[in-house]
């Protein structure tokens, strides 16, 4: 797949603070590639920086390789909401297209065809103020799109939508990397990253902790934990073999075990005295990592983990 963006060793400092280091990864055509982290991770100021926002302290940006970077062909949905208020729809759709160099008859048609998918026919000639937050933010969607970048960002493109909106939102983003696009996405939302995402990197204290493909992470990362419902003594479960802590709630324990177990064999180690109503035994989800590591408790920090 041919590679769109190139960040490398990325480095940017606010007076004393050092808010992302070393940052290196890359953006595919056709791929969305999320970009994770906690609160104050770094995770906006590397996008800014690519969107030539802000300037990098060190590292360097390419599109294609090449260092000048065209921006009518990138698209960015910015963190920060909010279009120019007493403007109706369509001029400014029409406005941020022509500013991309993009011809204003296909941009009206691409408008009024987004409006559609997005259950805002009929809308164009209203002002951005009369629209509702989740309707401005489809507008503020269509305009990052409406002038077909090869590279799309989008910073937080879920947050505020309701579960109808996020469902559009999902299958226009997809239908996008479907027909080429690199998307660059981030998002708190790690049930629809994991849905979604072919790769991803995540970040912690400004430097990288996970970077690969979404398979290869869940392998890697996602230790089994295995769920019993059953009124069970917390140190008969935590003394069981493999088992690296426990979570108790009423009579739901859940017990995450040690990399590499072999889900099967450890099974047939449980005592016969331990109260069973349900089992089951899953992969820690996407979301567990993020919290394992937002919370200094696992394996990628323990590793000093660079995983490429
Ligand atoms: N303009 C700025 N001036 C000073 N410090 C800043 C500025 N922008 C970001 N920072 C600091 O840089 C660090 C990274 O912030 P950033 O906004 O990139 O994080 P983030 O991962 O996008 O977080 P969130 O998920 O909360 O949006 C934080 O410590 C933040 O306080």
């Amino acid at each position: 797949m041919e590679t769109m963006l190139t960040v490398e060793t990325l480095e940017k400092s606010f007076k004393d603070k050092q808010a992302i280091r070393d940052i290196s990864f890359d953006v595919r055509k056709g791929e969305i590639m999320a970009i994770l982290g906690p609160n104050g991770a770094g995770k906006s100021t590397t996008i800014r920086n690519i969107m030539g926002i802000m300037y990098p302290d060190k590292g360097s940006i390419a599109f294609r390789g090449h260092n000048e970077i065209p921006r009518h062909k990138i698209g960015y949905l910015p963190e920060e909401r909010g279009l120019y208020k007493n403007v109706k729809v369509m001029d400014i759709l029409l406005y941020l297209a022509e500013l991309k160099d993009y011809p204003l008859k296909k941009a009206r048609e691409r408008a009024l065809s987004y409006l559609k998918k997005f259950d805002l026919e009929g809308q164009e000639n209203s002002s951005v103020e009369e629209l509702s937050k989740g309707m401005g933010q489809k507008v503020q969607f269509i305009s990052s799109i409406i002038h077909e970048p090869e590279l799309l960002i989008l910073d937080e493109p879920f947050s505020g939508l309701d579960p109808v909106s996020q469902e559009l939102f999902k299958t226009e983003i997809r239908s996008l990397a479907e027909n080429g696009t690199a998307i660059l996405l981030s998002s708190h939302q790690m049930n629809l990253v994991e849905e979604m995402c072919d790769r991803l990197f995540m970040m912690h204290n400004g430097k990288r902790v996970i970077y690969g493909d979404m398979d290869d992470v869940k392998e890697k990362y996602a230790n089994f934990k295995c769920t019993i419902r059953g009124k069970n003594d917390p140190h008969v479960l935590e003394n069981l073999p493999d088992v690296e802590r426990i979570k108790q709630d009423e009579d739901t324990s859940v017990l995450y075990l040690a990399r590499d177990v072999h889900p099967v064999s450890w099974l047939k180690h449980l005592p016969e005295s331990l109260s069973v109503q349900e089992l089951s035994i899953d992969r820690i989800s996407l979301h567990e990592i993020f919290i394992d590591i937002a919370t200094d408790q696992n394996l990628a920090q323990k590793e000093g983990a660079a995983y490429a």
